[in-house]
């Protein structure tokens, strides 16, 4: 099979791009890790690409004038290393057309909650402020909406009783560091197909 050259952009800690790390270096994911791209120079993310000896490519959204400027930066890192695939782990911005057009289909993100419930940040605080009783995580292909692209995959999560947001936090991480390296094995795979909104996964 032809190389799988994904990039991964995350804000965070990291702990999804971990997965997919460790998903790899066990022989369990064939895919090559060609770049970190992170918009917060200090975020644990970063050491853990260093780690890994992953490329990382670091930016300072206050220092551009827009999102289009700092996502024509990176379009160039991703372009250049012929990236099949970008997985959002935890990337905290709106990205705009520069980035959407260009790797539509070919760019996925996992969220915190079973979309369309939830959007936007902070969605684990909403479910349990909202009292829900069952909560998930989604891997969608990302478009120029919220966390509106075309779903790929859901887990369900239960809410238990006096569940507090951190408590939950950990079981949807654990859900996600399964599901997330789970998608990117079918979409290597050449698995996953969409048909409008719709998404069939062959397995
Ligand atoms: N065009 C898209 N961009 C992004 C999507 C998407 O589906 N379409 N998913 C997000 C990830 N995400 C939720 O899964 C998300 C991340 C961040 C925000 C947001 O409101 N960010 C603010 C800044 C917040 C901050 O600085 O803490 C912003 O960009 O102004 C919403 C949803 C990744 N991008
Ligand atoms: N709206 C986007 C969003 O909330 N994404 C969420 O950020 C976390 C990143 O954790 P990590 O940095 O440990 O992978 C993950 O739970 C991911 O679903």
């Amino acid at each position: 099979m032809q190389p799988y050259r994904i990039a991964v952009m995350a804000s965070g800690s990291g702990s999804n791009f971990q997965a997919i790390v460790d998903q790899v270096q066990k022989g369990k994911l064939d895919v090559s890790i060609e770049l970190l791209v992170c918009d917060r120079p200090n975020a644990f993310v970063v050491e853990r690409a260093r780690e890994a000896k992953v490329p990382v490519f670091v930016f300072n959204p206050k220092e551009y004038e827009s999102r289009e400027a700092y996502e024509t930066l990176v379009l160039k890192e991703l372009q250049d290393r012929q990236i099949d695939l970008v997985v959002m782990a935890g990337y905290m911005r709106i990205i705009t057309n520069v980035l959407v057009e260009p790797f539509f289909g070919r760019m996925i993100n996992i969220h915190p909650s079973l979309l369309p419930s939830f959007p936007g940040v902070r969605a684990v605080e909403q479910a349990v402020d909202y009292g829900v009783k069952q909560t998930g995580v989604t891997v969608h292909f990302v478009d120029g909406g919220l966390d509106s692209g075309p779903i790929i995959a859901q887990r369900a999560v239960e809410i238990h009783e006096h569940e507090t947001a951190d408590s939950l936090t950990e079981r949807i991480h654990a859900a996600e560091h399964v599901l997330l390296p789970q998608v990117v094995r079918w979409l290597r795979e050449g698995r996953v197909s969409i048909d409008g909104r719709r998404v069939s996964v062959r397995l």
